[in-house]
């Protein structure tokens, strides 16, 4: 396949599965992220994304199933796969005794990237992240918020042409959220391409172009924006699709 095709999908999973025990997290899942979307991914607590996105971005291997980055088979190929994503996992370690400088850098160099570029780089990612007085403390004392940054941060520094992110706003004051906004949605409108699981419908609604919904590991609706919450909003479709399951229930002895 020419990986240089619009046609090829930022990234194509097809039939992947993982279990943990007896228990599926992903069951025979097939996605396509078109290149140049704002992709948002969504579903409750426990539904398979972070499973389904590891296993998609080379974290994690699948029981079952293929991801391909740009055409680039992420398990027969990690290498070149790696070199075209950014990834922010979810409560994977950094490298918490680097400054974040040095943990921006270091991760572009480790993507074969020159000194002078990797520098030149990491100072617009620290300032435009409101990170430039940060840059030289120890990453394991930053808060929850800055850590995430710093992580995304690390995700971008050699521009890839997809970024893999994983609550990218969690944890993330609103000044930083709209920055973090803005800089995603100009590389979209460059020609990149973003999946990002969420919780947040409203953020998902506004800023996506693209959905899909997973619960119990399986992908129930995947689509256009438009496609997916049809005449009514995220949540509603969001709720109609995967259930209210204990969401309007009360607690009595909470009625003060
Ligand atoms: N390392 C693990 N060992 C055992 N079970 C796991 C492991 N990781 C995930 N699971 C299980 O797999 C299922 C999917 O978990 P996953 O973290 O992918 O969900 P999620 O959609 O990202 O959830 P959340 O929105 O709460 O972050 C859950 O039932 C979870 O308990």
């Amino acid at each position: 396949m020419d990986s240089t095709s619009s046609d090829v999908p930022a990234l194509r999973l097809r039939g992947l599965a993982k279990r943990f025990g007896q228990t599926p997290a992903v069951e025979n899942l097939h996605l396509d992220v078109p290149r140049g979307s704002f992709y948002g991914f969504v579903g409750p607590n426990g539904a398979g994304k972070t499973t389904t996105l590891s296993m998609a971005t080379g974290l994690m291997r699948p029981d079952a199933g293929i991801a391909e980055v740009v055409g680039v088979d992420v398990w027969a190929h990690p290498r070149e796969a790696k070199r075209r994503m950014g990834v922010l996992a979810d409560g994977v370690m950094l490298f918490h005794k680097l400054t974040g400088a040095q943990l921006v850098s270091y991760a572009g160099l480790l993507r074969g990237m020159d000194r002078e570029t990797v520098q030149t780089r990491t100072a617009d990612l620290l300032r435009v992240l409101g990170l430039e007085e940060a840059a030289g403390k120890l990453v394991q004392d930053y808060s929850a918020g800055m850590t995430k940054k710093i992580a995304l941060a690390s995700a971008m520094v050699h521009a890839p042409e997809l970024l893999v992110l994983d609550e990218p706003f969690e944890a993330v004051d609103p000044v930083s959220a709209r920055t973090i906004r803005g800089l995603l949605e100009s590389y979209v409108a460059s020609g990149g391409t973003v999946i990002l699981s969420s919780h947040v419908m409203d953020l998902v609604q506004r800023m996506c172009s693209h959905v899909g919904i997973i619960s119990e590991g399986r992908l129930l609706d995947s689509g256009t924006l438009r496609e997916v919450q049809g005449e009514v909003d995220l949540e509603t479709r969001f709720v109609e699709l995967v259930g209210l399951d204990g969401g309007d229930q009360e607690l009595s002895w909470l009625h003060l």
